[in-house]
């Protein structure tokens, strides 16, 4: 088991310091998909944290009556239906990271939205399964034959996969349905773990401040956004946790309660400071 700590997540992160002549092209273009009725706040969460770490282009398919909701909150966005599958699958195919599962639902348009994504996605790009689209995974059970796949469950979630009771969730059994997945697996909770193929990395940062809906949201938006910028799939994966955490423990300190877009709109101020002359 290796501790991550802040000394290797400043040399993991992105860093833009002395890049020459790049455009927003080369930042990534993150896809998230979620949203359905009542959970616009879920994806649009996502989507501040998508474009508060910096990727280039950030698309959201969600539900078009949260389109305006979107451009409120995030006006960088650009926003599709949820309804138009053929924009949806046109859209998988020019992105970088596609993420799917804050507020989906689990009804027939979002297992096909789903199906959808799990046939488009290809071996050089990255795919995040988060909320709803780990019980649309679990209802099938299936392998996944993509080469970057990034699960990110609570406890229940990983229930839910697995049939593994949280008291019974222990690492050498989490890492064979990791594997059985053919995934990494972000282990969410008070303590958070990350099972890749032959390694588990502990992240030890956070605070209970870091309890309310849509912290989860905000750390696959985030997941997004870094993993869009970073050559390395788990560099990008293990500072993005480590990062999202380190900023709520943070303000912790001072708040009761830290709220998931605060820590969003804190990630371009870390992310310069850890990476760069500023530290
Ligand atoms: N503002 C919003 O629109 C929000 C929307 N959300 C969405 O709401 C949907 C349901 O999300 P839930 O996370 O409630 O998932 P679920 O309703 O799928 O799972 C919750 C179940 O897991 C169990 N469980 C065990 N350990 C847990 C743990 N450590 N944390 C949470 N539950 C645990 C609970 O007892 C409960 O039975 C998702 O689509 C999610 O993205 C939430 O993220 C909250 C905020
Ligand atoms: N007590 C805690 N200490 C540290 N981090 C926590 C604590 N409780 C929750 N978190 C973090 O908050 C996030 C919660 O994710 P999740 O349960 O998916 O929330 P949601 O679905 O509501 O967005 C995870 O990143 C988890 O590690
Ligand atoms: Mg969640």
């Amino acid at each position: 088991m290796q501790r991550l700590e802040l000394e290797d997540i400043q040399q993991w992160l992105p860093n833009r310091e002395f890049d020459q002549g790049t455009n927003k092209r080369d930042y990534g273009q993150v896809l998230l998909i979620g949203g359905s009725a009542g959970m616009a706040g879920s994806i649009i969460m996502s989507a501040e944290a998508a474009v508060l770490s910096g990727a280039g282009l950030t698309t959201v398919a969600t539900e078009s009556s949260h389109h305006s909701a979107l451009h409120s909150r995030v006006p960088e966005a650009m926003a599709l239906p949820l309804n138009d599958l053929f924009r949806i699958s046109e859209q998988i195919k020019k992105s970088t990271v596609v993420a799917i599962g804050p507020g989906l639902g689990v009804d027939e348009r979002a297992a096909n939205i789903f199906r959808l994504v799990l046939a488009g996605v290809e071996d050089h790009q990255v795919l995040i399964l988060d909320a709803d689209a780990l019980t649309l995974l679990a209802r099938e059970k299936s392998k996944l034959r993509m080469k970057h796949v990034i699960l990110t469950p609570h406890a229940g979630e990983w229930q839910r996969l697995t049939g593994l009771v949280p008291s019974e969730q222990k690492d050498k059994v989490n890492q064979k349905w990791a594997n059985y997945f053919g995934t990494t697996v972000v282990l969410k909770g008070d303590e958070s773990r990350v099972y890749s193929h032959d390694e588990i990395y502990l992240n030890k940062k956070g605070a209970p401040a870091m309890a309310t809906g849509g912290m989860g949201d905000c750390l696959t938006g985030c997941i997004a956004g870094i993993c869009a910028q970073s050559e390395d799939v788990m560099k990008g994966l293990l500072s993005s946790v480590y990062l999202h955490s380190l900023i709520g423990g943070e303000k912790a300190a001072l708040q009761h309660m830290v709220r998931p877009i605060h820590i969003a709109e804190a990630l371009p101020f870390y992310m310069k400071k850890l990476t760069t002359s500023l530290r």
